[in-house]
């Protein structure tokens, strides 16, 4: 018989009492690709639909000690990164999944959909000396990685909400996400920018052109926590053992399932939650001989194929 146990993924995030995104949706998502989420909470946040209201960063300390338990108890078979808050937490985080050599996923928590902002220039800084430099890859939105890419002075005007960018009011261009994610590789970032509502993010790992990939686009205002949810996806396909390529069309194919499940939900005052579940997905209601979860997810393709 084989052996039942899961793969562990590890968030490494902040809270979201309003259950969208952060330590929420991660471990909402690494449970149901069916690894074992484990959560190391950097900061409590005070959130709802509407917006952030108050931050409370965990003390660098108490992220190390629970890094501590976590490592020197469970076979973490990859980490992802939420929100971090302090480029001291940033470098402690780096230094310490560095030297376990599992796969990280980085997604560079910046700003919030609300357009409140979770990471100031000091943290851009860290990200780019000492995260992005060991991150399987990285997942900005293109705010984010124009924020990465930008010098300092410029990180925390870089951080706009949705909505705001290039002045023109208009949501994400592909060919903006695709000019930024081969920018970013060119500076030796192992890259993944997404597109939001575009329908296409680009992959781009140093030395190669960028591939699109392309998933359903979903009108809807249920889309609070999408960053979340498809780094998790993308870190739990990688713990189950996928190249890079195939965890990221998932990822993506995930999100766009869980957008589909949600876009008729009337949840809260503003951008709702983002579905952790699929549709037609039940939970068995006695612990012997519970059923596989079917899932229904929209087919996402990458153009010209991935071999990461
Ligand atoms: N409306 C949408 N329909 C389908 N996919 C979406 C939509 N919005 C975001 N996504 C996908 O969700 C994932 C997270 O992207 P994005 O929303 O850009 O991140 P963030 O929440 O950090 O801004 C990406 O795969 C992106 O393509
Ligand atoms: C605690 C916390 N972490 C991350 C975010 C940002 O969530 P994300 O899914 O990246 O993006 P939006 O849903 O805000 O677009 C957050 N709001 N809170």
């Amino acid at each position: 018989m084989s052996d039942p146990t899961p793969p562990v993924v590890l968030t490494v995030a902040g809270t979201d009492s309003g259950g969208a995104a952060g330590t929420a949706a991660d471990l909402a998502t690494i449970s149901h690709l069916g690894a074992h989420g484990a959560c190391v909470v950097t900061a409590v946040t005070a959130q709802d639909t509407l917006g952030v209201r108050a931050v409370h960063p965990v003390p660098v300390e108490v992220v190390e000690a629970q890094l501590d338990a976590v490592f020197d108890d469970l076979p973490v078979a990859a980490v992802k990164t939420g929100m971090l808050g302090s480029p001291e937490v940033v470098a402690l985080v780096a230094r310490r999944v560095a030297a376990t050599g599992v796969p990280l996923v980085v997604d560079p928590v910046l700003v919030a959909t609300s357009g409140a902002v979770l990471g100031g220039a000091e943290v851009v800084r860290a990200y780019r000396e000492h995260l992005l430099p060991v991150a399987t890859v990285a997942t900005p939105n293109t705010d984010e990685a124009r924020a990465l890419l930008s010098s300092d002075d410029q990180g925390q005007s870089q951080t706009r909400s949705r909505g705001e960018r290039d002045g023109t009011g208009a949501h994400d261009a592909p060919e903006l996400a695709r000019q930024l994610a081969r920018q970013l590789s060119a500076r030796g970032v192992r890259v993944l920018v997404t597109g939001g509502e575009s329908g296409t993010d680009w992959l781009a790992l140093p030395g190669a052109e960028p591939l699109a990939l392309r998933h359903p686009s979903v009108a809807t205002r249920h889309d609070h926590g999408t960053g979340c949810t498809h780094s998790s996806a993308l870190a739990t396909h990688l713990a189950h053992g996928r190249p890079l390529g195939e965890a990221a069309a998932l990822a993506a194919a995930y999100v766009a399932g869980q957008l589909a499940t949600s876009n008729r939900w009337r949840l809260g005052r503003g951008r709702g939650p983002v579905a952790h579940t699929l549709p037609g997905h039940t939970l068995p209601t006695h612990t012997q001989s519970a059923p596989q979860a079917v899932t229904r997810t929209p087919h996402a393709s990458i153009d010209r194929g991935v071999h990461a």
